[in-house]
């Protein structure tokens, strides 16, 4: 039995946790949890899966809730992160919550020796270095979940690593891939969050359709895998059938299929090394889709790529002014303050205007994430 900390139980990722843990209540017993505000959706987490800890955004939801469940704790606000995080229970962390505010739960789930689940992927971005440097300190497992490098670490199962030659990470090419640029002018947020293949959160659904989402999956994959920029590739491919391919230098290629279903790669970070039966799963089958596409990727119809790439290879602060922009111009799209094409321009801005640090420490990181808000924030007004 695996018990089990979970961040974000209320979004996309974490709602498909749930839902996983319900189907194996012999492999797994969740026993800390956190939200943001969905407060509807964490009294039935607690009604189905009985947890001990409790975390939600704001401590006025947290007395609420605690008149409702006297048995349960509560906790709130970022404190509340790191205590469900480093619950003394819980041998393993999902996080699933949304953004670079799953930094420092992270962190302290590690120094408690916690095999962390990532979903969480602006925490591998921001602080990618910080994460690793310390799992290897407390010799923790840092699992993928993201669908491309769970595809990647399958795909590296029982292999050498020196010997891969390159990771082909796979892009549905978003809501907006057969669009031309002058088209991009004009989208709307509706048409922006009507991803192709996969039901995701808003941010990583708008990501999707820039394809910042890629580029901070090549930054992912850079921090995960150990692996050169020169040797990660993107490939286009707009069935997302094949979540990822691993090239070893006698030419082989090694890839990871399935019908796209995110409790897959949850499911198998929750399970590994073993795998369990996937309730209500569909089988690929490939007869029936007749034909698989693939296409290069044009950088210039998607910079917001090309600029995760730069800020990347440049490494530092950089990652985090890029994500921090992203995040925070994505906020505002959302809530039609900017235009779609706007996201990429202020992006590219923060980072043309950013004074990098090389291998910076925690305090500089949260430092950057905080005044680049800022920034983003006052470049609209
Ligand atoms: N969705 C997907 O299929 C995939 C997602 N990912 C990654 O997983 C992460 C989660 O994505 P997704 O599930 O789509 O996101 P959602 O927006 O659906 O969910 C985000 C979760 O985080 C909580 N949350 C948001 N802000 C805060 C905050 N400031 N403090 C505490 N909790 C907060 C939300 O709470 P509430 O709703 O209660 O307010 C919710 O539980 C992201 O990093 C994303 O890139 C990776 C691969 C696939
Ligand atoms: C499901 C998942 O892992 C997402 O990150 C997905 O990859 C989004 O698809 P695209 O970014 O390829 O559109
Ligand atoms: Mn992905």
């Amino acid at each position: 039995m695996k018990k089990i900390s979970l961040l974000g139980a209320t979004g996309s990722i974490g709602w498909q946790t749930v839902d996983i843990l319900l189907n194996h209540p012999e492999s797994f017993k969740l026993v800390a949890f956190s939200v943001g505000k969905n407060i509807e959706k964490t009294r039935e987490i607690i009604d189905h899966l009985q947890p001990e800890l409790v975390s939600v955004q704001d401590e006025s939801d947290a007395l609420a809730l605690q008149k409702d469940y006297p048995h349960v704790q509560f906790a709130f606000g970022a404190q509340g992160l790191i205590d469900v995080a480093t619950h003394p229970e819980s041998t393993v962390l999902v996080n699933a919550v949304l953004g670079s505010v799953g930094l420092e739960s992270t962190l302290a789930a590690i120094r408690m020796g916690k095999t962390i689940a990532i979903a969480n992927k602006e925490t591998l971005v921001t602080a990618g270095h910080l994460v690793m440097s310390e799992a290897k300190k407390y010799n923790v497992p840092i699992l993928p979940v993201d669908s491309e490098h769970s595809a990647i670490f399958q795909s590296m199962n029982g292999e050498n690593p020196k010997q891969i030659e390159r990771l082909i990470l796979t892009a549905s090419g978003g809501s907006f891939r057969d669009k031309t640029r002058e088209q991009l002018k004009n989208v709307t947020v509706k048409d922006a969050l009507n991803h192709p293949n996969w039901s995701m959160g808003a941010k990583i659904t708008i990501d999707s359709a820039t394809m910042m989402n890629k580029g901070l999956e090549v930054i992912e994959a850079h921090v995960l895998f150990n692996m050169p920029y020169e040797k990660i590739d993107v490939l286009l491919h707009r069935e997302s059938i094949i979540h990822s391919l691993v090239e070893y230098h006698d030419t082989s290629v090694i890839a990871q299929l399935g019908t796209p279903d995110m409790r897959v790669p949850i499911q198998y970070a929750l399970s590994y090394p073993d795998r369990l039966p996937l309730k209500g799963g569909q089988r690929l089958n490939l007869a029936q889709i007749g034909q698989l596409h693939f296409k290069e990727v044009d950088f210039d119809r998607y910079r917001a790529l090309k600029l995760a790439y730069d800020a990347g290879r440049a490494g530092g602060t950089i990652l985090t002014a890029m994500n921090a922009a992203n995040e925070a111009a994505v906020a505002l799209f959302l809530q039609e303050k900017i235009t779609f094409l706007q996201i990429e321009e202020i992006i590219e801005q923060v980072m043309i205007n950013h004074n990098n640090t090389l291998i910076p420490d925690l305090e500089t990181i949260l430092h950057v994430d905080k005044e680049t808000r800022k920034t983003v924030v006052s470049m609209v007004k």
